[in-house]
């Protein structure tokens, strides 16, 4: 079997196209969706995820600020930050990029964002909320991978999902997700003895362990959905993911790409979210 490749890339730009629509008619009742994204350091890393996200608000008219603080910043200055942009009601969503630098907890950080600008997802009122499967905004990442499978009409209900990965932002949110679509779902990770006893049995495979082609053709059930959320670069410049790509999508009946799969993806519910931020603000 030759897998049909999901392209994160495409179905961005026809999500980003409608949701211009939809600023256009926010807008016309005088709300301007608006973006802050505080960078925190210079990891080159960062800094390039930062300004795909401040040109992806701009295709679809969301307005966005960078604000770009020196690595030596204090958590208690950080902290006042957010505050303050918690208290400006033209600011919808607050998204602080993460790693942080190491002297600032990000835990701490992440709590103090509103819950109801929190963009990205990560508060613990927003996470429960979707763990209880209540309207919240959705990390964007796991929602991503949701939205690009629901593009293709892929069945979740009765399905066995195996996640690779555990981490907050990735592994367990999207497997709360799965099991909220009625998928039986099977959490692996580093500790996880003999892996292909559990991947080898994925009708939905989920890999985001931040090693580069760690998964190819040998771990999958003929047919599966692959799911691939690694980004990592080579010594050469080149991005890859976590799977095999070419080994892979020849047994796989569905697989995303990197570049171009779940990346743009995370993005563009960032937007979403923010547009959902800015109508729920609005209100109040
Ligand atoms: N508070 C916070 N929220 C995040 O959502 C967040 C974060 N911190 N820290 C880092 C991760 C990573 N992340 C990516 C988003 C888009 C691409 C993306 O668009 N990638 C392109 C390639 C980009 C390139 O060429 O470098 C692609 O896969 O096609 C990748 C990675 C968001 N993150």
């Amino acid at each position: 079997m030759t897998a049909e490749i999901i392209n994160g890339k495409e179905l961005a730009a026809e999500l980003k196209s409608e949701m211009k629509e939809e600023v256009e008619r926010v807008r016309k009742q005088g709300i301007v969706p608006h973006l802050t994204v505080v960078l925190v350091g210079d990891d080159p890393a960062s800094k390039s995820y930062v300004n795909g996200k401040k040109k992806a608000s701009k295709e679809v008219g969301i307005s966005s600020q960078i604000i770009e603080l020196p690595t030596f910043t204090t958590e208690k200055e950080l902290l006042k930050l957010i505050n303050k942009l918690n208290l400006d009601r033209d600011v919808h969503g607050i998204l602080v990029q993460l790693p942080l630098p190491e002297h600032i907890k990000e835990q701490s950080i992440i709590e103090a964002i509103d819950p109801a600008k929190d963009v990205d997802g990560f508060h613990p009122v927003n996470i429960g909320r979707m763990m209880t499967g209540k309207d919240t905004f959705l990390s964007c990442t796991p929602y991503g991978i949701i939205t690009m499978l629901k593009s293709r009409n892929i069945q979740m209900e009765g399905k066995h999902a195996v996640i690779i990965g555990r981490s907050n932002i990735v592994g367990k949110p999207v497997g709360q997700l799965l099991l909220n679509e009625n998928a039986t779902v099977t959490y692996c990770h580093s500790k996880t003895p003999d892996l292909k006893t559990y991947t080898k049995n994925a009708d939905i495979l989920i890999v985001a362990v931040g090693k580069a082609n760690k998964i190819d053709a040998d771990y999958l059930q003929d047919g599966a959905v692959v799911i691939d959320v690694g980004i990592n670069r080579l010594a050469d410049g080149t991005l890859t993911g976590d799977v095999d790509f070419a080994s892979a999508k020849e047994r796989a009946s569905y697989i995303t790409p990197v570049p171009k799969g779940v990346g743009p993806m995370t993005i563009t519910m960032l937007l979403k979210n923010t547009i959902k931020a800015a109508i729920g603000l609005a209100d109040k």
